[in-house]
């Protein structure tokens, strides 16, 4: 199609008569040329300089010569006649990259592909101990977003027929006929290859690897299993794990316990969210001949208890969050809330199964991941706030001198950069008191309870 679209657009621009619109446009800059030279010729020398009107000459034989002070109304003509084709053709072009930006753009599924990109900056920072790299974040970021934007094109290269029956979306380009398989299979391959790329060089091997992976889960295995099995949403869900643990890895250099908090929270996430949609969309997958779980639960019971139960999954990890020196004692209070409110609306949807209270579920887990990643963020201890806790607060075995002869040295230049977080894992659990003195109330005086 593309290549059709650029044939037909060379040979309009080669012969612009071939097309009405450029034909329009060439004959109502010719007819204002002429009017503007007859005009000037009647107020002035009655100099004569004969041409031919190509308008009138094409529409009824020669017109009658004109008079006019232009010394050279041919060449103005060609002049003019090249500035309309010319802005023709750059319109066409405006055109046509507008219309693929946004074929590209859909089959990227952008929006979701932005969720993923947040989750694995998010991971990254998380991973990043005292000081953030801020190129390799953003090469990490513009790295998991070409290769999820391959991945999602992949998908609805392998889901056009299903997506075809689909009300929510037949409109997309594939099934649309916007654009054709092979330009869409070129798109991903591109991405694909160019994300692993740049994960590769500006990270290291194990974000590439784990982004290659994940490309395969989701294109491979999952697309096919959705019409399959319903096993695929739990499948789905580890795809969508991955990306802040590549975040964390392209960070840190290694995949640690702490490490997997958010994929954590990201697997439990996904299930409540995806059924509810597959809830609230049951007739749609039906249509698209997929196999979604709620499909083969006509009550809703179990959907809505599958739902519940990740939810209150959820519970627990503001805790681990806490304990594992990952961030402050507020986001255990934070989560744990959190988590309460996307359970509450679980359990309504398990209690009295109507549309209304699945789409609830549905928004509540639209609320829940981008303030749960913000109160990552918010409250995460770098390695210094925890380096300084540490110290404050524990064990005499660990010395902060860099020239510390017994115990554990902590400074950066004794932790290999990749390894300070996970060093942490372990480390002695503070009193949440501790944490009021520093992120995000840095200016609280120092608990009382610790000895100067
Ligand atoms: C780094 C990397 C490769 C990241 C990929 C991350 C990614 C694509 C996550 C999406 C997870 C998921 C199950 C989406 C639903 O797809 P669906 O097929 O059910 O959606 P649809 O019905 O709208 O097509």
């Amino acid at each position: 199609m593309w290549r059709r679209n650029s044939l037909s657009l060379s040979s309009k621009l080669a012969n612009p008569y071939s097309n009405p619109s450029l034909l329009l446009l060439f004959r109502s800059s010719l007819k204002s040329h002429h009017h503007g030279l007859l005009a000037r010729s009647n107020s002035t020398s009655p100099e004569s300089t004969s041409a031919v009107d190509p308008v009138n000459w094409a529409q009824s034989g020669p017109a009658a010569p004109f008079i006019g002070p232009h010394p050279t109304p041919v060449s103005a003509f060609g002049l003019t006649s090249l500035a309309a084709a010319s802005a023709f053709k750059a319109k066409e072009v405006a055109d046509l990259a507008k219309h693929y930006t946004r074929c590209y753009w859909e089959l990227s599924k952008a929006r979701l592909s932005m969720l993923v990109v947040a989750t694995s900056g998010t991971g990254y920072i998380l991973g990043s101990g005292s000081s953030i790299d801020y190129l390799g974040l953003c090469c990490t970021c513009a790295g998991t977003m070409m290769v999820a934007a391959s991945a999602n094109s992949l998908n609805q290269v392998f889901e056009v027929k299903n997506d075809a029956k689909m009300n929510r979306t037949r409109l997309r380009p594939l099934p649309s006929g916007r654009i054709t398989i092979p330009h869409a299979v070129m798109w991903a391959s591109s991405m694909g290859v160019a994300g692993t790329a740049l994960l590769a060089c500006q990270a290291n091997m194990l974000a590439a690897g784990l982004a290659a992976s994940n490309l395969v889960l989701y294109a491979f295995v999952y697309t096919p299993l959705k019409q399959i099995h319903p096993v695929n949403t739990w499948v789905g869900a580890i795809v969508g794990a991955i990306p802040p643990l590549l975040g964390w890895a392209a960070a840190s250099g290694q995949i640690s316990l702490n490490g997997m908090l958010l994929p954590a929270a990201l697997y439990f996430w996904q299930i409540p969210h995806f059924m509810a949609l597959a809830y609230l969309c049951r007739k749609d997958y039906a249509d698209g001949g997929f196999r979604m779980f709620s499909l083969a639960d006509a009550t809703g019971h179990r959907t809505a208890l599958v739902s519940l139960r990740n939810c209150l999954y959820l519970l627990p990890l503001g805790y681990l969050a806490y304990d594992w020196g990952i961030t402050s004692g507020w986001f255990c209070a934070e989560s744990t809330l959190l988590a309460l409110a996307i359970s509450s609306t679980a359990a309504s949807f398990f209690l009295n199964r109507t549309t209304k209270n699945a789409r609830r579920m549905f928004h509540a887990s639209l609320l829940y991941l981008p303030v749960f990643m913000g109160g990552l963020l918010v409250h995460r201890l770098s390695s210094d706030s925890e380096r300084s806790l540490t110290a404050e607060n524990s064990d005499p075995s660990i010395n902060l001198s860099p020239s510390s002869e017994s115990g554990v040295d902590l400074t950066e230049h004794a932790i290999p950069r990749e390894n300070r977080r996970p060093a942490l894992i372990g480390a002695q659990t503070r009193p949440p008191v501790a944490y009021a003195s520093v992120a995000p109330f840095p200016f609280l005086p120092a608990p009382s309870y610790i000895s100067s």
